[in-house]
């Protein structure tokens, strides 16, 4: 058996290729035993049809032959009868006696010895006749009831050979299709660990369905418009097929792989528990991002936040059908706190949108305390990276409270109708979570915010981004825990290296290359529509997922709780 990655990779492919060969088999076979079965049934129905007319035939043949034999018999019956009747000379008691009679016919007296033999003779051979007849009959009746018995036991036969066969056949079908899964699922498993490993990018691919604006700018294909654009496929969960060939549009026939690839009926739900995973890696210390990428339209929101509602995307902490990844994060990140309670972290949220290559502060009040999207810089520091400053962080408790943040932040952000649709959000939505694991309630005491917070808050007076809606008044009152800001938060006391963590989870909606450049675990998902008149965005965005995935950024680590306070803000900020 091969030990190591691509012989591996080889070696499944080529396993369930074979699999797939056998399984090809198999149906043929069943197919195979269905026709003969079939042919079976018409040669039964034959043969009883040609044993009915050859019975029918051969009785007439007998009944023909035998027609003279009786009509002579039965004419030397009448003769003989009319010649007893005849009177003699001497009385009828010269008949009874059996001395002589006359034939009337014949106008001779017949001795009447020669008269008892024939009539013997004629009784004979008709009794002769009778009994070969009632043979014939019977050897035609036996051989006819032998071949209806015959015919019975086949259909009987039949039907008893063909379930127990087709059970065998569906059984080992079942366990080849059964082997064949484990194997894939194995086969995905180690392409996991080498993707880990080599701390590849995983990136998976969602295709979302058919919308009616798909259409709008389309060429007229056929009349029933919800089937005339697809042309983005899901072969199977690994791979897409982009496939052209109308007359007027260039030739193509492009197949893309990813770890995974969402068909456009898969549910929000099927996406979030691919990304489920990365939350406890998050938990365990490693910085963790997720990002959906792809053109105008292919579904980036809807995947990440859920279906548009009026005023913002449904942010329900019990997530529903439609529920996006967010949401649905931050659901399972409280449930998986909650289910360890020696693990208690603290759980910070920032929320910044890129908008026009500025930066926008989505949690920042600004001079009159009113929430409303305030412009931060963006500083290098002294290690060469470069920091959001003064950007706001708001502590959170509880999925509700960390919501009610992401539903707040998304009502600053820019949106403006496209091509495309008309909810198009035209700005990158950066949400970090930061994680740090709670000391001791005095630790916990000393995370609020300092003095400089307020000469920090001063600094969030700048104009807002134009293209902001109005300010949400009211959108937050007195937050439990102070927000803080890059730059100035406040030294732990003495923490414990051994069971501190300190991680970022970034949830990114239009991502460009922000978060592509740490030592994060990265997860992409590439969102793409299926309509002709996409294509080249589509083929475009394909393209980017699937250089992202040759990406190799060596094997994530765990994030230790660093003593410097500045540092650590330093990766929480977003980078350019
Ligand atoms: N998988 C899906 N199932 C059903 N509807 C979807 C799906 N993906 C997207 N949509 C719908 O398609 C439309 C566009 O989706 P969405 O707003 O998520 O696109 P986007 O990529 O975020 O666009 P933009 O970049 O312009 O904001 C929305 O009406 C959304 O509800």
């Amino acid at each position: 058996m091969p030990v190591r990655g691509g012989r591996w990779e080889g070696f499944w492919e080529l396993r369930a290729r074979q699999l797939q060969r056998q399984l090809q088999a198999k149906e043929e076979r069943i197919f195979e035993l269905e026709t003969e079965n079939a042919l079976l049934h018409l040669k039964l129905a034959e043969s009883w049809e040609v044993t009915r007319r050859d019975r029918r035939a051969e009785t007439h043949a007998l009944l023909g032959e035998q027609m003279p034999q009786r009509g002579h018999s039965l004419s030397a019956l009448t003769r003989l009868c009319r010649a007893a009747q005849v009177r003699t000379p001497w009385g009828p008691s010269s008949l009874a006696g059996g001395a002589f009679v006359f034939s009337r016919e014949s106008g001779y007296f017949l001795g009447s010895c020669k008269l008892k033999q024939e009539m013997e003779a004629l009784q004979s051979s008709s009794r002769g006749l009778l009994q070969s007849y009632q043979e014939e009959h019977r050897d035609c009746l036996s051989e006819i009831v032998q071949a209806i018995q015959t015919a019975q036991l086949h259909r009987e036969a039949l039907p008893m050979a063909w379930p127990a066969e087709a059970g065998h056949l569906e059984q080992s079908l079942r366990d080849v299709t059964e082997r064949w899964r484990r194997e894939l699922q194995e086969r995905r498993r180690l392409q996991e660990a080498l993707a880990e490993l080599k701390g590849n990018i995983r990136v998976h691919c969602r295709i979302r369905p058919l919308l009616p604006f798909d259409d709008e700018a389309q060429e007229p294909v056929s009349q029933n418009s919800s089937v005339s654009g697809g042309v983005v496929h899901a072969v199977d969960d690994e791979t897409v097929l982009v496939e052209c060939n109308r007359p007027g549009h260039p030739l193509i026939n492009k197949t893309y792989t990813f770890e995974r690839v969402y068909g456009p009926a898969e549910s929000q739900r099927a996406v979030f528990e691919d990304v489920c995973p990365l939350l406890t890696a998050f938990l365990d210390g490693y910085n963790v991002c997720i990002m959906a990428y792809g053109q105008t339209g292919s579904g980036k929101s809807f995947t990440m936040l859920g279906p548009h509602c009026q005023e913002e995307p449904a942010l329900l902490s019990e997530p529903r059908g439609d529920t996006g990844i967010i949401p649905r994060v931050a659901a399972e990140l409280f449930r998986l706190i909650s289910e360890d309670a020696s693990r208690s972290p603290e759980l910070d949220v920032s929320i910044v949108e890129v908008y026009n290559n500025d930066i926008f502060d989505l949690l920042a009040n600004d001079s009159c305390r009113v929430a409303s999207g305030v412009k931060r810089q963006v500083l290098p520091t002294q290690q060469g990276r470069k920091v959001v400053c003064g950007l706001t962080y708001q502590s959170v408790r509880s999925a509700a409270q960390f919501l009610t943040l992401v539903g707040g932040g998304l009502q600053l952000r820019a949106k403006q109708p496209t091509a495309v649709h008309a909810e198009s959000s035209r700005s990158h939505l950066v949400i970090t979570v930061t994680l740090a694991t709670a000391t001791s309630p005095r630790g916990r005491s000393g995370r609020l915010s300092s003095p400089a917070l307020q000469s920090d808050r001063s600094a969030s007076t700048e104009p807002r981004r134009p293209g902001s809606r109005l300010p949400a008044t009211g959108r937050r009152q007195s937050p439990p825990v102070p927000p803080r800001t890059c730059g100035h938060r406040l030294r732990r006391a003495a923490p414990d290296p051994l069971g501190q963590v300190h991680a970022t989870l970034q949830l990114v909606d239009l991502a460009g290359s922000e978060c592509a450049g740490g030592d994060a675990k990265l997860q992409v998902i590439v969102c793409v529509s299926p309509g002709q008149r996409h294509v080249a965005e589509t083929l475009q965005s394909l393209g980017f997922g699937a250089r992202a995935r040759q990406v190799e950024r060596g094997r994530p680590a765990p994030r230790k709780l660093r003593s410097a306070p500045f540092s650590s803000r330093e990766s929480d900020g977003v980078k350019h």
